[in-house]
């Protein structure tokens, strides 16, 4: 199986304070600021592999979407860097701390969704946000309320708030969750399947959080093994596939990687393909044009020869698949094979065993 993999490599860390990690050059040979920073990650439970040999950057101001079949370590990679389990091997920064050793530094400045119990059954939403906002460091004690009142409106949850826990939906409890980790403005939100048990008007408003808060500057790493979803919020995804990276990057390039080939829209498509086989560029007809595989060729190249040919061009542009070709494509082991080389500025193949 192929993996496809963008890091900001050779980071340095910043212990002294709590800020992005700065990272060095990365495979795309640009520099960034990292927000969490996960190198030879490894988690092992009773015997059993979860997570390994992970290594994993969330650039600065990124939505990463963390993406990955069930049980293909997405929890774990996120708790590992939460500080909630210790890592059996490797490395994790959050905001330039170390974790967990340095959690107490870091954490405030993480709001963060994960699955598993934190809400009293028989408190009401109200009350139960209350008891987390008074554990908020970065919160004054005379602004608890309010920020508790202002987090149950951004989720749609005022109407709700003063109601017991224990009948809330379960898209109810998500957006209380969801409200939790937004309570005081953060350098970094982590949401773990946030859009589990929503319905798609909860779907939507997840979305719309996350877009602000990305609009505010707010870094967010977000799991789901819903593909649309990622597609659909990321700017960058890292995907899992049994306890290993099998992708990383701008979602844009996985995008792009996963199809080497330009669609040209012309009314002189016969004259087109003819010219481009005539010069060992591989194309057929397509709906409106030709497709041309760009495998070992570039558009500026198939460009020039059409217009050299006398071919009108009424628009050329790379042909993108969604990110469940790319997905089962990464995800598959014969996939290897099929891997073509993507541009080298953005991405690194490598190989790792299916
Ligand atoms: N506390 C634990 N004890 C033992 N095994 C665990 C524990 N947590 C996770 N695992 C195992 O580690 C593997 C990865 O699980 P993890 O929950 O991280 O995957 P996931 O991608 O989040 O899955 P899902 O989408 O189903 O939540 C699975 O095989 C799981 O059974």
């Amino acid at each position: 199986m192929s993996a496809i993999d963008i890091h900001a490599r050779g980071a340095t860390s910043n212990r002294g304070e709590v800020a992005p990690t700065s990272g060095g050059a990365g495979a795309d040979g640009a520099t960034s600021a990292l927000v969490a920073r996960a190198r030879g990650l490894r988690k092992v439970y009773r015997g059993a592999v979860a997570v390994d040999s992970v290594d994993m950057d969330v650039p600065e101001g990124a939505v990463l979407g963390m993406l990955g079949p069930n049980g293909s370590g997405k929890t774990t990679m996120i708790r590992m860097l939460l500080g909630l389990v210790r890592p059996t091997e490797g490395d994790v920064e959050l905001l330039g701390q170390p974790m967990p050793d340095a959690a107490s530094r870091a954490l405030p400045h993480v709001g963060a969704l994960v699955e598993g119990p934190g809400f009293h059954p028989f408190l009401s939403g109200r009350e139960n946000l209350l008891r987390v906002a008074a554990a908020e460091p970065l919160l004054p004690t005379t602004g608890t309320r309010d920020a508790v009142g202002a987090a149950l409106e951004r989720v749609g949850l005022s109407g709700a708030a003063d109601r017991k826990y224990r009948g809330y939906s379960l898209g109810m409890k998500q957006r209380l969750g969801l409200a939790g980790a937004l309570l005081v403005p953060r350098k970094l939100v982590v949401l773990d399947e946030p859009t589990n048990g929503l319905d798609p008007a909860g779907t939507r408003e997840v979305r719309r959080i996350i877009g602000e808060l990305r609009e505010s500057g707010v870094s967010v790493l977000v799991s789901s093994h819903l593909l649309a979803e990622v597609e659909a919020t990321c700017t960058h995804v890292v995907v899992l596939h049994e306890g290993t990276v099998v992708a990383q990057g701008s979602l844009d390039t996985l995008l792009d990687s996963g199809s080497p080939a330009l669609l040209v829209s012309t009314p002189d498509a016969e004259t087109a393909v003819e010219a481009l086989r005539q010069n060992r560029t591989p194309a057929r007809l397509a709906p409106g044009g030709v497709r041309v595989d760009l495998t070992a060729t570039e558009p500026s190249t198939v460009v020039e020869t059409l217009v050299r040919y006398g071919v009108a061009i009424d628009e050329a542009r790379r042909e993108r698949t969604g990110l469940e070709d790319v997905f089962a494509r990464l995800t598959q082991a014969e996939a290897a094979e099929q891997a073509p080389d993507v541009e080298p500025d953005h991405v690194v193949m490598r190989e790792v065993s299916p």
